[in-house]
């Protein structure tokens, strides 16, 4: 671990070459950190002094599924009531300075690495005390009530205390680090962080039901999206569809390692006649 990337704001200079790396299909999307200007940021209601990358949105109506928003913070920023949506789940990882949390009345410091699950109707405050801008995604998801399952409570923790577990026969050169119980079925949505030592590979193309959002903290790679191979590096988002074929090879001399959201555990939405009448 040696830091997670996060924009650092203002314009590009003049002489910039436009390189090309972003795009959008029907399929995914690749927003390059270099997409990370000044002037595409948003503000949001009851946040002070705070702005924020909205890198991925619901947009179809269809199948979307999550929001989420580089957010920087400054000194004396936050919110009180920061969540305007009951339903909404919410997922906080920091990537640098500091931000004081208030959950359900317990409060807790998190730094860089810093991870919090906050569930629907949480009670929740986040404010930054500290003399320098703190730095952290959040994503956000409709929460699916399931028979018989309640919603999973808050809990908080962090990259430096969550051991990665190696995938099978990759000899740890491929590794995911699970912040929530995978067998713990309340759990709608996964917040994970996957990484790649040198030469690692997802040596097959995933093609599954999950949606994806990529933010990669640290590294490069090629990244196989859809038909197309796409060289990432630190800062760049990446949107994927559900069923977008997905592969990598991880490029640079580190190691190559990613937020991944995905939406999971819960049955397909069916549409259409006989449909419980609908
Ligand atoms: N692109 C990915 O990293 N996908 C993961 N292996 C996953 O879906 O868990």
């Amino acid at each position: 671990m040696t830091g997670y990337y996060t924009p650092p704001g203002g314009l590009p200079p003049q002489t910039a070459l436009m390189t090309g790396r972003a795009v959008f299909t029907d399929a995914y999307c690749v927003i390059p950190k270099g997409c990370f200007s000044d002037i595409v940021t948003s503000n949001l209601p009851g946040w002070k002094n705070t702005r924020l990358w909205l890198i991925a949105r619901p947009m179809s109506g269809f199948s979307e599924t999550f929001s989420q928003y580089v957010m920087e913070v400054g000194p004396g920023g936050g919110a009180d009531l920061p969540e305007p949506d009951p339903v909404a789940e919410g997922v906080i990882f920091v990537t640098g300075g500091e931000i004081w949390l208030s959950l359900d009345g317990k409060e807790h410091e998190l730094g860089a690495g810093g991870y919090a699950y906050i569930p629907p109707g949480c009670d929740w405050r986040l404010h930054n005390g500290s003399d320098h801008p703190a730095r952290f995604h959040w994503i956000r998801k409709l929460y699916e009530y399931a028979p018989g399952l309640t919603a999973p409570a808050a809990f908080v923790t962090s990259d430096q205390e969550v051991k990665p577990i190696a995938m099978p026969d990759t000899e740890g050169r491929w590794a995911t680090t699970r912040f929530a119980d995978p067998d713990d079925l309340r759990h709608d949505m996964h917040v994970n962080i996957v990484t790649f030592q040198p030469g690692g590979v997802i040596p097959f193309e995933e093609t599954h039901v999950m949606e994806h959002g990529l933010y990669v903290l640290e590294g490069k790679a090629v990244y196989k999206l859809n038909q197309d191979w796409v060289e990432v590096e630190a800062g760049d988002f990446m949107w994927l569809r559900a069923y977008c074929p997905q592969a990598c090879y991880a490029a640079g001399p580190g190691p190559f390692r990613y937020l991944l959201y995905k939406d999971v555990n819960r049955h397909a939405k069916l549409r259409g006649p006989g449909a419980f009448g609908r």
